[in-house]
């Protein structure tokens, strides 16, 4: 798909990057992972994989990385991404999301390289006027997470138009659930995402789970998203380098399942599978939340050869909650080592 080149994964050390390099790996091509690990870790790269620890912001060390690695093709999810975060410390995110991603860019045309994939985001359409929300809605992101990406996802397609370096810009609903061969999950501490946080305070981590407004205009009041498996999203990373080898062409597509699920049904569905029961606070809502994003997800179908195999909330929860049970007895063992 790449006549022999490698794949650039940036922010492969990461959450989403460690099950993208594991699809690409099964799909037989050669990776190259670059990461600053600023949230990412080592050891969720794979054995064999050669890992450039090194910030998208550096110029020369992506040109070193293009150039030394022979690479074909880069899958750009290197980026930050807390909502919250992005509304107390808005330059960071500017600085990250679309500052690096232009260095990135211009490192791309600098070294020949004609094909980039962009980690996105539903935070691009901020509150969408119809739901479910497809690629040509107007995006007016309320946080500068969204904005940001926005914006990068603007560059990208600029560029795209004026030289040749062809654009899939993936946008991500919310991403859940672990590698179903326990080989990847999510490692950082601290998580903020609603399902890991709530498998956390099942298997006894954390003592409770604050929701995040219980006022919301949706049916039980409580926010509603679009909950995608990561391996069904690492597959479609896969499927867009192959659109763009066959000369597809720039194109922005939403990456979703098209069901939304209120935050009062997955705490439900991560008791289910647990057994445990969770221990909820009401809270405020949280700032730059929209109530509900629900992916239109015909595009991606209709032009990659692309099909979901996790379609499924008790699926995706049953993979974080092994992911998560794993991770627990690890730490025991290291506890007595
Ligand atoms: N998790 C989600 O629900 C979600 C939804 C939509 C979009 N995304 C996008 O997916 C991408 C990956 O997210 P994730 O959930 O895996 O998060 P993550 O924090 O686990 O991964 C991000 C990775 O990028 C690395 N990184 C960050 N800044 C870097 C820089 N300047 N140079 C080099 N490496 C850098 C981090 O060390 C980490 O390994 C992000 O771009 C994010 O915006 C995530
Ligand atoms: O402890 C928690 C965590 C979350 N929520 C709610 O659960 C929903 C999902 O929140 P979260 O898991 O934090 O994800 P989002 O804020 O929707 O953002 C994620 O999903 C976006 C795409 O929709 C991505 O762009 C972001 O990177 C990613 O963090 C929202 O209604 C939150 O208010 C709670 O009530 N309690």
């Amino acid at each position: 798909m790449t006549e022999g080149h490698a794949i650039l994964v940036t922010g492969g050390a990461g959450y989403i990057g460690s099950h993208v390099v594991l699809a690409l790996l099964d799909a037989g091509l050669r990776v190259v992972v670059f990461d600053d690990l600023s949230t990412g870790r080592p050891e969720a790269v794979p054995a064999g994989v050669p890992l450039v620890r090194a910030s998208t912001g550096d110029a020369t060390a992506l040109r070193a990385a293009l150039r030394d690695h022979g690479i074909g093709a880069v899958i750009h999810m290197a980026g930050s991404l807390i909502v919250p975060e992005s509304v107390t410390d808005p330059a960071r995110y500017w600085r990250n999301n679309l500052a690096n991603t232009l260095v990135l860019a211009e490192a791309c045309l600098a070294e020949g390289v004609t094909r980039l994939v962009f980690s996105s985001t539903a935070a691009v359409y901020g509150i969408p006027d119809r739901l479910p929300v497809d690629e040509d809605a107007p995006c007016r992101p309320i946080n500068p997470y969204g904005a940001s990406k926005h914006a990068a996802e603007q560059l990208l397609l600029a560029v795209s138009a004026a030289h040749r370096l062809d654009i899939v810009a993936l946008r991500y609903f919310n991403v859940a659930g672990a590698d179903p061969a326990g080989r990847a999950g999510q490692r950082a501490p601290g998580a903020t995402h609603l399902i890991k946080v709530a498998c956390e305070a099942a298997l006894g981590q954390r003592a409770e789970v604050a929701i995040y407004g219980e006022d919301y205009d949706t049916p039980d009041g409580t926010g509603i998203r679009d909950y995608i498996h990561v391996t069904d999203l690492a597959r479609a990373h896969v499927e867009a380098l192959r659109h763009l080898a066959m000369g597809g062409g720039s194109v922005v597509l939403n990456c979703g399942y098209g069901r939304g699920h209120s935050v009062r049904a997955v705490l439900r569905a991560v008791e289910h599978a647990t057994g445990a029961r969770i221990r909820v606070r009401i809270a405020p809502r949280r700032p730059g939340d929209p109530p509900a994003v629900v992916a239109a997800a015909q595009r991606i179908q209709g032009l990659l050869a692309w099909r979901p195999a996790f379609n499924d909330l008790d699926a995706i929860i049953a993979d974080a909650v092994r992911w998560e049970r794993h991770m627990a007895n690890q730490d025991r063992r290291h506890l007595w080592s």
